[in-house]
């Protein structure tokens, strides 16, 4: 498995859910940092992805802290509209943690000052548009990473 997909804290149902099968098509980790804002039977994620949750590599962690803890060393990169750096430099390699915040106010700010300069994000060109749908931002960055790699 190359890439490891990690929310932490996701509000929406039907984004974790569209994530959950996202990850199961490009042969990721799924990787959910608890609290949730939603039950993980919540109808609208199983309609958005749980038929396909009993195939899906998925791991559950108590709290961000927990996360951290227990992937101590690894590779990671942050993904924040505040990233100084586009995503397309992130510098993907196999095993890597992709990290995302949550659907309404993003990664805490602790972790984006502790994680300067591995903060990516995905350029927008509307003024209008300060941040996109988490699950899109998802599959945006994946699929960046997975180009000349083979899951
Ligand atoms: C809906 S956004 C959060 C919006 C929040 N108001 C903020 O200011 O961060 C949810 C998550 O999607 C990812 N995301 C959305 N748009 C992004 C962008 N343009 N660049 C990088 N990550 C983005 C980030 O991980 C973000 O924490």
């Amino acid at each position: 498995m190359p890439l490891n997909i990690v929310l932490i804290e996701p509000e929406i149902p039907n984004n974790t859910g569209n994530i959950g099968r996202l990850a199961l098509g490009s042969g990721s980790n799924l990787h959910i940092v608890k609290p949730l804002g939603f039950e993980i039977t919540d109808a609208r994620l199983k309609r958005a992805g749980l038929d396909y949750w009993q195939h899906l590599s998925v791991t559950y962690y108590d709290n961000a802290e927990a996360f951290f803890n227990k992937n101590q060393g690894k590779n990671m990169a942050f993904l924040s509209s505040k990233g100084a750096k586009n995503h397309w430099d992130i510098p993907f390699e196999d095993d890597m943690f992709l990290i995302f915040g949550k659907e309404s106010v993003g990664l805490a700010p602790e972790i984006i000052e502790a994680n300067t300069e591995r903060l990516f994000k995905i350029p927008l060109y509307s003024e209008h548009v300060r941040s996109l749908n988490l699950a899109n931002a998802v599959s945006i960055v994946i699929y960046e990473g997975l180009k000349g790699m083979n899951p």
